[in-house]
């Protein structure tokens, strides 16, 4: 009998170019598309060793193991072969070697290079911006309705594109068309959200090759559902042109045949436009604004941005914050007068702040507390109580081992798991201090803000790559996305990404705990996964302290820290348990003492604190964010107010009862019960008939008078 043939799953190469986002686009195309993805890194030794040996041929055999290819994003330019590695083979691949590829981001920027195109800087970055990007609904955009889509970027395609040159064009027809620069190329998809920017490429396809691109990142938390109805689009024609392929009687077809012909109507309008639902159901704009416009043919960018952000022709709205160029005037130093006057502590107990504020990069701080030797180690003990005292942490830590004290009062969560292996990070990115004239209303409006959003929605995007990478693509949710919560000194945004085995159903109740079967060690069965761990390991450093993409920050940071290392600051504090379980913090809000013995004067404690640098931050907020998260620890260094003494004739009296009602509620308090409003009335009305008595027999005094006779107990 014919050997039954076993139709593997198609496979798709994902080249990674090193982003922090990777494993989400893998998640992406799993969870969307039956096909199983392989990933590897653009400097991938084997197949770059083949590729470099000149010997196509085995390269090219490498990728005929597989269906498709996806050339990832990641940091860094398109004309650097360093930065996209593999992916330049990619668009050189002769006839009978093509594969469908779809390249995001930088594997877009690197497609649309190879075609003619230039790379250029935005006027704009875009990192972490959510925008409504205009489609013709062709291509792998089609049936897409309105697009809301990430953008991680700071280079754009530029085409030589009217739109892009005359910030002009005759619309629609020629904004879809290819431009003679780069004639193979056709636009699908432009982003008008950037006055400054203007006209942004977001889409194209080759018209022969089974090439498609896009710039923005569909698998971004903040990126709306069409994002995977164009990764599904994708793979549907990825496979109708390998159809086609085996059957190679495709009609050659000239540019210009492709482009769409002028909209017979207004709904063809807006049908290009993707603001049909399939259910197709009639334009909801007012006619009137457009006809004019319409009749015009031409629209500018502004306006065009206006159709994608309205629909209905009127002005554009605030556009968000330009740019501020973090150029500083060189590194910021504090003086110790200027931190003690800020701190409004005696000299004598200065906390010398050196700080520098590199150009373009995390303002970063080390606050140097000095103070006299403490006699004895319950001080940092008592330093400790006093610091969550006035700044309560819900991952507060102390750690005191041989000559190392720890004090942390850190707001953040790294990672934690349970002996399910069921784990969840709490990224905080979005910091507003409290002060006179911000209320809540005021904080909340500040962390609302594009800027403050970004920061969280890429360290979103980058835990959910991490967890992604060990426990899979079905296995990670984002069950709180940027809620502002409330400390004692600062609100901050916070967002929460949970991820739970395959099998397991994650206990949220201890009457719904059992040892799941698979996951119990223990004699005969099968060792556990420590996938909690693993997350643990594979995650550091915390991506909330190095940014996205995390490998090029980190390697940027390195540099500009001159290779210093920063010690338990921005790094982890926790516990692993017995059951397999563990629990750590990210180390900020946290002072550090390391006693030394050629030191016996005095107690040397370092505080480190920083921010978190994007596009939209300027060198003032970041410094003050800064200044504010250093204080809301260096407070419990501060000399304290003497302990509000209660005085005597403060206290409660406790007045003979006069009748059984007060007789009982006595016994009662005594025994500890809570006072109920009730209670307090009777006890009211006792005090007032004491009052009354004393007044009747002419008794002086009051009755705290009375106590400190001991007149009562
Ligand atoms: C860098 C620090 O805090 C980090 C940066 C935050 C922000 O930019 O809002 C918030 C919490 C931390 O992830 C620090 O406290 O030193
Ligand atoms: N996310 C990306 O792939 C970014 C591509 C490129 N490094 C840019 O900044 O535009």
């Amino acid at each position: 009998m014919a050997p039954a043939i076993l139709t593997q799953r198609p496979k798709i190469l994902f080249l990674d170019a090193y982003d922090s986002f990777s494993n989400n686009i893998v998640a992406l195309v799993e969870q969307n598309v039956d096909v199983d993805v392989v990933k590897i890194f653009i400097d991938d030794p084997l197949l770059k060793g083949i590729n470099a040996s000149g010997d196509q041929a085995a390269f090219l055999e490498c990728l005929k193991g597989f269906d498709a290819i996806i050339a990832g994003p990641g940091p860094g330019w398109a004309k650097c072969d360093e930065d996209v590695g593999l992916m330049k083979n990619l668009w050189e691949l002769q006839d009978e070697n093509l594969i469908p590829i779809l390249g995001i981001c930088l594997g877009f920027q690197s497609l649309c290079l190879a075609f003619g195109a230039d790379i250029e800087r935005l006027d704009e970055p875009k990192h972490g911006i959510i925008s409504t990007v205009l489609h013709k609904g062709q291509s792998i955009f089609r049936d897409v309705e309105q697009l809301l889509a990430t953008q991680y970027h700071s280079l754009q395609v530029k085409l030589n594109h009217p739109i892009q040159t005359k910030r002009a064009v005759r619309y629609p027809a020629q904004l879809w068309e290819p431009t003679e620069t780069c004639p193979h190329l056709e636009p699908l998809a432009w982003d008008f959200h950037s006055e400054r920017n203007g006209a942004v490429l977001m889409g194209v396809k080759h018209i022969q090759k089974p090439f498609w691109g896009v710039q923005f990142h569909p698998e971004s938390i903040c990126t709306n559902d069409e994002g995977k109805r164009i990764i599904q689009n994708w793979w549907e024609d990825a496979l109708a042109w390998k159809r086609k392929r085996m059957f190679r009687n495709v009609p050659k077809q000239s540019p210009l045949s492709t482009s769409e012909s002028l909209p017979k109507s207004f709904d063809d309008f807006w049908r290009e436009l993707g603001f049909y639902n399939s259910k197709k159901h009639s334009t909801t704009f007012p006619r009137r604004d457009f006809t004019a416009k319409l009749d015009s043919g031409t629209l500018a960018p502004e306006e065009l941005a206006s159709l994608v952000a309205h629909g209905d022709g009127q002005s554009l709205p605030d556009l968000p914050p330009s740019t501020v160029h973090c150029s500083t005037t060189g590194s910021g130093r504090l003086t110790v007068a200027d931190v003690c006057e800020l701190l409004d502590i005696p000299r004598h107990e200065a906390i010398v702040l050196e700080s520098g504020l590199q150009s373009n990069l995390v303002p970063m701080a080390v606050g140097t507390g000095r103070m006299s030797r403490s006699e004895d180690n319950e001080h940092s003990w008592d330093l400790y109580k006093g610091l969550t005292g006035h700044n309560p942490a819900p991952f507060g830590a102390y750690m005191r081992m041989h000559n190392v004290h720890i004090l942390s009062s850190s707001p953040e969560r790294y990672i934690s798991w349970d002996r399910s292996q069921s784990a969840q990070c709490r990224p905080i990115k979005g910091t507003v201090q409290k002060k006179p004239g911000i209320t809540a209303e005021t904080a909340n409006a500040i962390l609302s803000s594009s800027k403050e959003r970004a920061e969280n929605l890429m360290i979103v995007d980058l835990t959910r790559h991490q967890l992604h990478g060990v426990y899979g693509s079905d296995n990670v949710r984002v069950s709180q996305l940027m809620e502002v919560e409330e400390y004692e000194t600062l609100w901050q945004l916070v967002s929460v990404v949970d991820a739970v085995p395959s099998g397991i159903r994650k206990p949220m109740t201890p009457e719904e705990w059992e040892d799941p079967a698979e996951y119990a060690s223990g004699s005969g069965k099968q060792s556990v996964p420590y996938l909690g761990f693993q997350a643990f390991v594979e995650s550091l450093p915390p991506g909330s302290m190095t940014g996205a993409p995390k490998k090029r920050s980190c390697e940027i940071l390195h540099k500009e820290e001159d290779g210093k290392r920063r010690g338990i600051y921005s790094g982890v504090l926790g516990y692993l348990d017995v059951g397999g379980g563990g629990d750590f913090s990210v180390v900020i809000r946290t002072a550090i003492k390391i006693d030394s013995p050629d030191n016996d004067k005095e107690d040397v404690w370092r505080i480190g604190a920083g921010g978190a640098v994007t596009s939209q931050s300027t060198p003032e907020g970041e410094y003050e964010e800064m200044l504010a998260k250093f204080q809301s620890t260096a407070r419990a260094f501060k000399p304290q107010p003497p302990a509000k003494r209660i005085s005597k004739s403060k206290r409660v009296e406790i007045i003979e009862p006069d009748n059984p009602q007060f007789a009982e509620l006595l016994a009662n308090m005594r025994g500890g019960e809570e006072l109920s409003l009730d209670d307090a009335q009777i006890m009211l009305r006792a005090v007032e008939r004491e009052l009354r008595r004393r007044t009747a027999a002419g008794e002086e005094g009051t009755l705290a008078e009375a106590e400190a006779e001991g007149g009562f107990n």
